[in-house]
């Protein structure tokens, strides 16, 4: 997978040369380069931002950048790559987008500031690309950066070879429409506090249904929206009852 990557902060993806992203990128399964938007201004100043139009508080980023920045990454005689804007006014990112994501080609982010990117380049690249404005939850940050670490984390782990145990990714919260029963490790006690008897008994069929039933829980106290969109058929006799 090709990663591209546009901002006015790069230096705020200088944790990507870190962990497993690291280790993708290294190894070629990840081939990633951040852009620095100002490359694409031509005054001395390297101007990005000018005042909203019908006022308002605030800057607005300036297209002109932006339309050169996404012409360089996206030329129009090489296959396009899926643009994806952080914004609040996005739509949710879930770790279906995440699945979905994992198995395109080329991602092209571009990183807003101030009040957001003048809507003409998410138009204008909309006649030549697949554009996604994408938002992490109903919370206000102050760019598009933070947004792109967590999307780009949550993509990377899903690519082949990536995770050393991909075993891990059928287990996990999200990824079986349930949230991640309690985990624990050595010692068996600790402070006093035991580990549940049952992940100690080798009963590797008691252990999964006391994981299910702990998700089962856990999901209805925290999460009782994700219960809706659970597939009955998928819940044994025993949840049923529980
Ligand atoms: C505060 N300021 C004026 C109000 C509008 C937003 C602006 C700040 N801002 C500029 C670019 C930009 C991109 C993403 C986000 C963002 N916030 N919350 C999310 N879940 C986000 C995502 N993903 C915020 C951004």
């Amino acid at each position: 997978m090709r990663v591209d990557i546009v901002s006015i902060f790069p230096e705020y993806f200088a944790p990507l040369d870190l962990s497993l992203i690291g280790r993708a990128r290294a190894n070629g399964t990840l081939r990633l380069a951040v852009h620095d938007l100002r490359g694409w201004t031509h005054d001395v100043h390297r101007t990005v931002d000018d005042t909203p139009y019908g006022g308002g508080p605030g800057m607005v980023m300036r297209p002109e950048p932006w339309g050169e920045a996404l012409d360089a990454l996206a030329p129009a005689e090489l296959t396009p790559p899926r643009l994806l804007v952080p914004s609040p006014a996005g739509v949710p990112f879930t770790q279906a987008m995440a699945h979905e994501l994992a198995a395109e080609p080329h991602l092209l982010f571009a990183c807003g500031r101030y009040e957001g990117i003048d809507q003409r380049v998410l138009d204008h690249a909309a006649t030549r690309m697949p554009v996604t404005e994408v938002s992490l939850g109903d919370y206000v940050l102050f760019g598009g950066e933070v947004a792109v670490l967590v999307i780009l984390e949550a993509v990377t782990r899903l690519l082949p070879g990536v995770l050393g145990n991909a075993g891990s990714l059928t287990e996990e919260s999200h990824a079986h429409g349930l949230l991640e029963a309690p985990m624990y490790t050595k010692p068996a006690t600790w402070r006093g506090l035991p580990v549940p008897e049952v992940l100690r008994s080798g009963d590797h069929g008691r252990i999964a249904r006391w994981r299910r039933d702990e998700a089962l829980v856990r999901t209805g106290r925290r999460r009782p929206d994700m219960l809706t969109g659970l597939d009955p058929q998928s819940l044994d006799k025993r949840d049923v009852a529980a």
